[in-house]
């Protein structure tokens, strides 16, 4: 079965829910005293889509200021990013039009830009209307969907959502910023990493 490795990266504020959604996501699992990221984490977690399997590679970041001028490092590899808002937060909206810039900036020119507003299980203490975060994210061609780390409402959806929308490559033609690669397995397959 063929494999397909993506390399992606989570930013946005700190507190946002970046590490609950990575958690969620590889582990199924969610801590609500889950501890502040610091400077950057990595998991991998491969499912079968389909006929193939992907491997996702997540650098997980640290929203804190003081961690700010690493991210370059993690973005610049990455094939897509997710950028988290806080629903109940209108500064961690503004926050991600910032990363925003600094993505179409600094970041791969291709990369695939996915916008996360996370904490909708939260939606009476919402600050961020779903139509105007989903109305900036077409202007941008980014995917968009709420989330719930809490709830898994969405996790899985929006990393299969990014695997449709990164371009497959020759298994020669290196990773950084350009999507997958594409490996030949045996056909023993995984489904978890
Ligand atoms: N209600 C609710 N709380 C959440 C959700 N996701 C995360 N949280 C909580 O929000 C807080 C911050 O979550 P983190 O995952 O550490 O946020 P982060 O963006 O990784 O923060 P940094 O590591 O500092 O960048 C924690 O108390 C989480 O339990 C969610 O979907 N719903």
């Amino acid at each position: 079965m063929a494999q397909r490795e993506l390399k992606i990266c989570l930013l946005g504020d700190t507190g946002v829910g970046k590490s609950s959604i990575v958690w969620r996501f590889v582990e199924d699992s969610f801590d609500p005293n889950i501890n502040p990221t610091i400077g950057a984490s990595f998991m991998t977690k491969t499912v079968q889509y389909q006929n193939e399997l992907h491997k996702f590679l997540i650098w997980d970041t640290a929203g804190q200021e003081r961690f700010r001028t690493l991210a370059p490092m993690y973005y610049r590899g990455s094939a897509a990013a997710i950028i988290v808002y806080d629903i109940t937060k209108e500064d961690s909206f503004q926050a991600l039009k910032n990363w925003v810039k600094e993505l179409r900036q600094h970041g791969p020119p291709n990369i695939v830009v996915a916008i996360a507003g996370n904490k909708c299980d939260l939606s009476d203490a919402r600050e961020v209307l779903e139509k105007d975060a989903k109305d900036y994210a077409d202007s941008i061609h980014a995917i968009f969907v709420e989330t719930s780390a809490k709830n898994a409402i969405n996790i899985h959806e929006v990393f299969i959502e990014i695997s449709q929308q990164i371009p497959v490559l020759d298994a020669g033609e290196g990773t950084a910023g350009k999507g997958f690669k594409l490996h030949r397995q045996p056909s023993e397959t995984r489904t978890c990493c």
